[in-house]
């Protein structure tokens, strides 16, 4: 039987996949079980509503909307879902997602959006894991781990660059 999806990853169109295919392969990365899917406000108001609305009742814990231009796609996923909304503003030819961002983190009060940065598909599935690892101490660990590793990472390039440019050994910190 396959695994209840957890997570929902819309989008306008299939045009934004290019960007939002990193919040899937977050979610891969932690193995959670999520559905992907075209859902427009714009063009499919009415199945955007039921998809919305039937969000909960099917057993997803997040949505994470992803949209390009006149993103009204994760806002009006949020007017009718309980679930909480994490908003991708897609980058298009002109504005340079400048238009998207402004579009989905300008929500009116008592209807949120987390939005991430222009282009941010991979902070948006790495926050639904987040929200998910609250109530699963396993996945916890897991983002515990995941965290590890940045730190080793981010030193490790410290420890590169103060070889390249000479001088101090260490600012104190890491290796
Ligand atoms: N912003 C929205 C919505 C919406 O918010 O409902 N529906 C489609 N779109 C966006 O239109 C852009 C161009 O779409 P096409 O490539 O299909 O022309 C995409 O970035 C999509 O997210």
């Amino acid at each position: 039987m396959p695994e209840q999806p957890l997570v929902g990853i819309v989008m306008g169109s299939d045009s934004d996949w290019p960007v939002m295919e990193a919040a899937a392969k977050a979610l891969d990365e932690f193995e959670v079980a999520y559905e992907v899917d075209v859902l427009s406000a714009h063009r499919m108001p009415r199945e955007m509503i039921t998809y919305g609305e039937e969000a909960a009742g099917r057993g997803l814990k997040s949505l994470i909307a992803g949209a390009g231009g006149a993103a009204h796609l994760p806002g009006m996923l949020a007017s009718v879902t309980t679930l909480p909304v994490i908003g991708v503003p897609v980058p298009l030819k002109y504005l340079d997602g400048m238009d998207s961002l402004m579009s989905i983190v300008q929500m009116p009060a008592g209807v949120p959006v987390a939005t991430v940065s222009i282009g941010g598909a991979r902070n948006a599935g790495l926050l639904a894991v987040r929200l998910l690892a609250a109530f699963d101490p396993e996945l916890a660990e897991k983002m515990r781990d995941f965290q590890l590793e940045l730190n080793n990472q981010a030193a490790d390039k410290g420890k590169k660059l103060r070889a390249k440019v000479g001088g101090a050994s260490s600012f104190g910190f890491g290796g």
